[in-house]
């Protein structure tokens, strides 16, 4: 058996000319959606996502800024860019590219966004809400790989999900919102004994470690829905988390690194930004 390709850059497309068309409705109704985004430093990774950010935001019709400092741009200076973009009534949407210079604690940074422009959903507000099936944003990754397995037909009532990776940005949020879908939730970590264990009993398995084709087809159930998070440079070349070609002989669904989840990324974050323009075009229109 060969699994079926998850085609996560064609799954990105419809989504976005869906979202293109949500945008045109809102400047119809007086709205032009926008999203400031703060990156330090240069590492040339998050560079290129950014580039990829700014593109996406204008072939949707969002307008975006992008604010780029020195890496020796210090918190205090960041918080206090922050605060400025939480007053300012035509941001809708804030968002700090990940990972920040060792000398910035991204937990405090991350807590100064308003709950209300945290497009990337990482305020604990929002994670809170997240946990308790409330009306928050949800981190753009994990919610990227929920859209594509229900643009997929996959079920996931029911089915029991496997996570390996537990990290704030992917792992945990991810088996909460499968766990809102009704999975079966197992989380596996660098501590997990047995690894191939739980994976094995795995109908979804998400694979976010960022090690290099750590999972073998030996940890894959006959049949399973494989998706790769994982995005690591090895030799010039992005590798997933699993091994890509001989798990793709006996699973029944798979993403592929890169044209998997990443693509989904940026497209959720367009889709948290026009939320926000949403919800915060209500509130405007209460007071
Ligand atoms: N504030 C945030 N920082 C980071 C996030 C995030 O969601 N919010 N996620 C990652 C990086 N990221 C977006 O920021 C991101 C990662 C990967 C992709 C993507 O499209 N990957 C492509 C390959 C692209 C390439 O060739 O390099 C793919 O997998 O097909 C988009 C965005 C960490 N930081």
């Amino acid at each position: 058996m060969t699994a079926n390709l998850i085609d996560g850059k064609e799954i990105a497309k419809t989504t976005r000319s869906r979202i293109k068309e949500d945008v045109e409705q809102l400047i119809e109704q007086g709205t032009i959606p926008s999203l400031t985004v703060i990156l330090i430093g240069d590492d040339p990774a998050s560079h290129s996502y950014v580039k990829g950010k700014e593109r996406a935001c204008e072939q949707a019709g969002i307008t975006s800024v992008v604010k780029r400092h020195p890496e020796s741009f210090t918190e205090a200076e960041l918080v206090e860019e922050i605060r400025t973009l939480n007053e300012d009534s035509s941001v809708h949407g804030i968002l700090v590219q990940l990972p920040l210079p060792k000398h910035i604690d991204e937990t405090v940074v991350l807590d100064e966004i308003s709950p209300h422009k945290d497009v990337d959903g990482f305020h604990p507000e929002n994670v809170g809400q997240l946990l308790s099936g409330g009306e928050g944003f949800v981190p753009c990754t994990p919610l990227g790989i929920i859209e594509m397995l229900k643009l997929t037909g996959i079920e996931i009532e029911g089915k029991h999900a496997v996570i390996v990776g537990r990290s704030n940005l992917v792992g945990k949020p991810v088996g909460q919102l499968l766990l809102n879908e009704n999975a079966t939730v197992t989380y596996c970590h660098s501590k997990t004994k047995d690894l191939y264990k739980h994976t094995l009993d795995a109908d979804i398995l998400i694979a976010a470690v960022g090690r290099p084709q750590m999972i073998g087809v030996e940890g894959i159930k006959p049949g399973a829905c494989v998706i790769d998070v994982g995005v690591n440079r090895v030799d010039g070349k992005l590798i997933g988390d699993v091994q890509f070609d001989e798990t793709k002989e006996i699973a029944g669904w798979i993403t592929p690194v890169p044209g998997g989840v990443g693509p989904m990324t940026i497209t959720m974050l367009l889709h948290n930004t026009v939320l926000a323009a949403k919800r915060l075009g209500r509130c405007n229109d209460r007071s």
